[in-house]
């Protein structure tokens, strides 16, 4: 097997007395989509913080194109390729979007600008939208932006926290769609989703993870199909 883009061998996080992350461990090859799903509380948020960088491993290392990676910086990382879009999508609400788009590529100085055309083309309604606050778009228009900011930063992987989170159905479609073809494209995601049956629709393999552990793990189709696995972890659809 070739290696990996991004490995993560038994990660803990902790916040306090709180083991957040227990011994997490899992593998993303270049090009994959992989997804991590849970129920709410269940440490996947944790995981892309101790993987990006916004907090520390209480143990274990992470690989990232060959280097060791567990002691860089959020910052590092982002220049190196590693790119996350938050929960909660953080867009500068009183910022434009062009704004917002300019932040996302802090680090490319002019080259950010074919960067920003792009995603204008790529998301119209971000390019009808360009100078108005970021603030007064629609919630799935705000996911967007938050998507299309952290792709303005060249991702060689990007790591995707819970993007369908408060969205009406034809919206999660829609955002689905736009993961599905940034995968296309050529960048290697890591998709953190509750929604575990849609997100496990367009991902190759799948981690579930429960009370900060992984429990089960498989070709994305193998966890969907496993009736065990949809009446104790995913819920309906
Ligand atoms: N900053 C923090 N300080 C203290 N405890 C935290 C902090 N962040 C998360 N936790 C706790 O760590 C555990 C895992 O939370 P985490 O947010 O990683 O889970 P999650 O699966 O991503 O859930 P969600 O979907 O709600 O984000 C939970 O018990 C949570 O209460």
């Amino acid at each position: 097997m070739t290696e990996p883009v991004l490995s993560v061998e038994a990660i803990s996080v902790s916040y306090g007395r709180i083991r957040a992350v227990e011994n997490v461990t899992f593998a993303v090859p270049a090009g994959g989509l992989v997804t991590l799903v849970g129920a709410n509380g269940a440490g996947k948020t944790s995981v892309l913080s101790g993987v990006s960088g916004l907090v520390k491993l209480r143990s274990g290392r992470v690989r990232f194109e060959g280097s060791d990676v567990t002691k860089w910086s959020a910052h590092k990382l982002v220049k190196a390729g590693l790119v996350g879009v938050p929960e909660g999508r953080e867009i500068l609400a009183a910022m434009t979007v062009h704004e917002n788009l300019l932040l996302g590529g802090w680090h490319r100085r002019r080259s950010a600008a074919t960067t920003i055309d792009e995603m204008y083309q790529r998301f119209p309604v971000l390019a009808q939208r360009r100078d108005l606050s970021a603030g007064s778009l629609s919630g799935g228009e705000q996911q967007m932006l938050a998507i299309a900011r952290a792709l303005v930063a060249k991702p060689t992987v990007l790591l995707m926290d819970e993007p369908s989170m408060g969205l009406a159905p034809l919206v999660v479609d829609e955002i689905f769609r736009v993961i599905a073809e940034i995968r296309s494209s050529g960048t290697t995601v890591v998709l953190v989703e509750q929604n575990a049956r849609r997100a496990l629709r367009v991902a190759d393999y799948g981690y579930v993870m429960e009370t900060g552990s992984i429990t089960q793990e498989g070709p994305a189709a193998d966890l969907i199909a496993d009736q065990r696995i949809v009446s104790a972890y995913l819920g309906l659809d």
